[in-house]
């Protein structure tokens, strides 16, 4: 197995608020990570600091064991950590076509070549993203991360406002390419039975810290486990 992703112990916020804290995470190259947790427990801050795009306040995070320069969201992106956020971010008026080329990399793959792995995005190849269904507008924010030929790929509440059916074919996706482009996979989920089918390993993230991990088939098995992880209980305290 190869890491792909490291953070040893990593401290976060926004100014001088800690929203997470001294956190040890590992993620497998070709894998999945559920991050879990309740709302406001720090998992879109991790993201976020993950990216650059917020520094640490504390620790270090590397990709194929080298370190990332603190808060460079460029250098971050250059390692290839790509950054699927939770709000879509896309243009709504440019076509899916030029959504993708947008973030289409020199040298890199060509837009069209997406749709193998989107193939429901050719009919829609030249209508505005804002013309498009929930669902196709994740297919294409998903897309235009692929392009990005992540090493590292982080996904942000991928399923909001969408129906389980949609989100289990999305998450079927995200599974293929993870194993596919040999990328670590972080994905950030309210849906967590969904989530847990798709992942390789979990962790529960609340009030800032891991409360609970292990491999995503133990803890869809221990639904008292995560219960007592989402209201805060360590699993030492459980035991
Ligand atoms: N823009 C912001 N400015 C200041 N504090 C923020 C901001 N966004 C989030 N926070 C705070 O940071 C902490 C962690 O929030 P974060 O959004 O990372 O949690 P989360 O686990 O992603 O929750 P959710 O599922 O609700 O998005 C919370 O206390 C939240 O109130």
């Amino acid at each position: 197995m190869t890491t792909r992703l490291e953070c040893a112990d990593l401290s976060g916020g926004r100014g001088s608020t800690t929203a997470f804290r001294n956190l040890d995470l590992t993620v497998e190259a070709s894998s999945v990570l559920a991050l879990l947790g309740p709302n406001g427990a720090g998992k879109t801050t991790l993201l976020l600091t993950l990216a650059g795009l917020l520094p640490a306040q504390k620790g270090t995070v590397s990709v194929d064991g080298k370190r990332l320069r603190n808060g460079r969201p460029a250098t971050a992106n250059a390692a290839g950590v790509v950054l699927v956020p939770d709000n879509r971010c896309l243009f709504t008026s440019l076509s899916v076509e030029e959504n993708i080329k947008v973030a289409a990399r020199r040298n890199g793959p060509k837009a069209k070549s997406l749709l193998e792995t989107f193939p429901a995005l050719e009919k829609r190849w030249h209508l505005p993203a804002g013309a498009l269904s929930g669902g196709e507008q994740q297919m294409l924010v998903m897309a235009r991360a692929l392009i990005q030929q992540p090493r590292v790929l982080l996904i942000d509440e991928l399923s909001m406002g969408l129906a389980p059916l949609i989100v289990e074919d999305l998450f079927s996706t995200v599974s293929s390419i993870a194993a596919d482009h040999q990328c670590a996979v972080i994905l950030v989920e309210q849906h967590v039975n969904l989530a847990l089918e798709v992942a390789d390993t979990a962790a529960v993230l609340n009030r800032g810290s891991i409360v609970l991990r292990g491999s995503a088939r133990e803890l869809a098995a221990a639904p008292e486990l995560l219960e007592g992880a989402y209201l805060g209980i360590s699993e030492e305290e459980a035991a």
